[in-house]
């Protein structure tokens, strides 16, 4: 391994912050000479309440992001703070995820630092609500918790698709399938490896049939009825099989890039009415998280660079020739429609512009 592969030291910073906000522990920012010390709202129970209001008393923020502040009735289009000057729970909680809850406090515009805070939740696969205290009211808590600069945590995205590389490689045949190779990739994003698989030998001279699929637990593992994402994952292995040759990438994308947890709350929303897309929105997301240049790296190392690509999602066609790549057609995948996953892909075409005809 060359040494320009091995991760920088700031991309362990925010990797070990990573864990540490994921574990419920607070962690600090710094800019320069200023500091933030911050804690994900949702990791907050009564333990983390009493040691902020122990260190800084009435000193925590709660940052929100610009869709959770519109779901909370306010009409500005950017994210921002209240004030906590004591933290209750039952408000914290209302306010960071609450479906019914309103804005009842001033909100304030964020400082670079604040956006850190908001990004480093999207990292981490928590909601996008943080909890914040200026370290300088909060000396107390310092010694103890990790630190990570502000552009080390905003080049780290870059930084991860920078290092993406083969880790390890072999054949593992599978049912229908039985000449495929699982060549593991470390980096791109979420907070696992990244797997292609590599179905016969692929003449790179001619387009590839490829897939990329993003992680649903849910539906790839357990067949669940909400999506059609277990069913577009077999099809698409049964048709490469059938042709001989393809690659599938099978990327850490769980929850269009929310993680399961926040896929796990979006269900219990759109259970009281939300569709897929106003549910995350209520949670403080965008329409996707996902980012697949990344992908388009990792076909580029398979020696691939002409795909017949097969999705409905224009975005995924887009995003590869964007990188380079030639798209020499796409094909649309279609899961079988159940009472349970109809609204989730009428949504999916009607406000995401998937290629679906969910009529015919
Ligand atoms: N946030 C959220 N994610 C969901 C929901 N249902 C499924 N997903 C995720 O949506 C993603 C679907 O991935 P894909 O099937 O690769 O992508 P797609 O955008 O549907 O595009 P194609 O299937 O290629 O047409 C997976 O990451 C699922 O975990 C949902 O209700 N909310
Ligand atoms: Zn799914």
């Amino acid at each position: 391994m060359s040494y320009r592969r091995l991760p920088s030291v700031g991309q362990v910073d925010v990797e070990r912050v990573i864990a540490e906000v994921r574990a419920g522990r607070p962690a600090v920012l710094r800019d320069g000479a200023e500091r933030l010390v911050v804690a994900a709202a949702e990791a907050f129970d009564e333990t983390l309440v009493r040691e902020f209001e122990f260190s800084a008393p009435g000193a925590a923020r709660l940052v929100l992001s610009a869709s959770r502040l519109r779901h909370l009735g306010l009409s500005r289009g950017e994210a921002g703070f209240v004030a906590l000057p004591h933290i209750e729970l039952a408000r914290l909680r209302a306010l960071a995820f609450g479906l019914d809850a309103r804005v009842d406090a001033p909100v304030a515009p964020l400082t670079p630092l604040y956006e850190g805070a908001l990004e480093l939740m999207r990292l981490a696969q928590l909601l996008p609500a943080v909890v914040v205290l200026a370290a300088s009211g909060a000396e107390a808590l310092l010694p103890n918790l990790l630190s990570v600069s502000l552009p080390h945590l905003l080049g780290y995205r870059a930084s991860r698709r920078a290092t993406l590389r083969i880790v390890s490689r072999a054949n593992v045949p599978l049912e229908g399938a039985s000449a495929c190779e699982f060549v593991v990739f470390r980096g791109g994003e979420g907070l696992r490896d990244q797997i292609a698989i590599v179905v016969g030998r692929p003449d790179c001279s001619q387009p590839v049939p490829v897939r990329l699929h993003s992680a649903c637990l849910t539906g790839d593992l357990f067949g669940s009825l909400k999506c059609d994402c277990g069913d577009q994952l077999r099809h698409t292995v049964r048709v490469m099989a059938q042709e001989g040759v393809g690659v599938l990438l099978y990327l850490d994308q769980e929850g269009r890039g929310n993680g399961i947890s926040t896929k796990i709350r979006a269900y219990d929303l759109q259970a009281l009415g939300l569709d897929t897309f106003e549910a995350d929105e209520a949670l403080g997301y965008g329409h996707d998280q996902r980012d697949f240049a990344f992908a388009a790296d990792m076909l580029q190392a398979l020696g691939v660079t002409r795909v017949r690509l097969m999705t409905n999602n224009p975005v995924k066609i887009a995003a590869l020739e964007e990188a380079g790549l030639e798209v020499v057609s796409a094909h649309r995948v279609l899961g079988r429609r159940n009472a349970h996953n109809r609204r989730y892909l009428a949504a999916k075409r009607d406000r995401a512009g998937h290629l679906l005809e969910l009529d015919a």
